[in-house]
């Protein structure tokens, strides 16, 4: 099965789609938040077609070997609250988190994510991503708690770029407390946006739409953790696709 979609954001894009209608002059089509110290996130809300997006979300939903294993945190076992998967091309070294080390499936076992990866590189044509980690928020209780994607398999300085589908849910940022690496840096400026009246200066959040995209860029994750915190209001399914490039 394979979906020929086209991102939409792209303007250099000569099929753009026209199918979603929604919200169509309300957002912007591409915001970038420049964070400090060479980290900034790039957000656009309508990477893909409404309906696109719809179709991904099911073929996603459907076939995907979701499991929720059970991790390390702080030294106890807990169940992971949210269904996962992992997706890497063939020969890259293994992933483990939370002492957990997921099974890789590769992209040949799911070609629309194939398809998905491919819109991405377009959109972001100086990256080249080699590996998915997937999230399935069921409802409003799942969530992914405060973090930063910094395993040493990513080196220092990856983009992660993040797709989301289905139910709209807050993707939080908060800078992490220990300053004293950065402010040895040399390339240390001062950010330049920080004018969202839904940010204050070390703290950024962002309601992730149905089709989007966010990326993080440079040293956000050595800066600053990230979460999706549970939403007693949210009562949908969510699905998050994030793409890495494993060293
Ligand atoms: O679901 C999201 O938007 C974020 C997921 C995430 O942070 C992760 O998989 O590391
Ligand atoms: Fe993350």
């Amino acid at each position: 099965m394979s979906f020929t979609f086209k991102a939409v954001s792209n303007p250099k894009s000569d099929t753009i789609s026209t199918t979603c209608k929604e919200d169509s002059n309300s957002n912007p089509k591409s915001e970038t938040i420049d964070l400090g110290s060479g980290s900034q996130i790039v957000y656009i809300p309508r990477f893909l077609a409404y309906d696109d997006a719809c179709d991904l979300f099911h073929y996603i939903n459907n076939n995907i070997p979701w499991t929720r294993p059970t991790i390390r945190v702080f030294g106890r076992s807990v169940v992971q609250p949210r269904d996962t998967c992992y997706v890497a091309s063939a020969g890259l070294p293994e992933l483990t988190y939370s002492g957990y080390q997921p099974q890789a499936y590769l992209w040949d076992d799911f070609p629309p994510l194939k398809d998905i990866l491919e819109a991405v590189h377009k959109e972001l044509p100086e990256s080249r991503f080699n590996s998915l980690l997937l999230n399935r928020y069921k409802d409003g209780n799942d969530c992914v708690g405060w973090h930063a994607d910094d395993e040493k398999l990513y080196g220092s300085t990856l983009d992660i770029a993040s797709v989301s589908f289905g139910c709209e849910r807050d993707f939080l940022l908060r800078e992490k407390p220990s300053k004293s690496f950065k402010e040895k840096r040399s390339d240390d400026k001062p950010p330049s946006k920080r004018t969202k009246k839904n940010s204050h200066a070390n703290h950024h959040s962002f309601r992730l739409k149905h089709g989007s995209l966010l990326v993080m860029r440079g040293h956000t994750q050595r800066d600053w953790v990230h979460s999706v915190p549970r939403r007693a209001k949210a009562d949908a399914i969510r699905i998050n696709l994030t793409f890495r490039h494993v060293l």
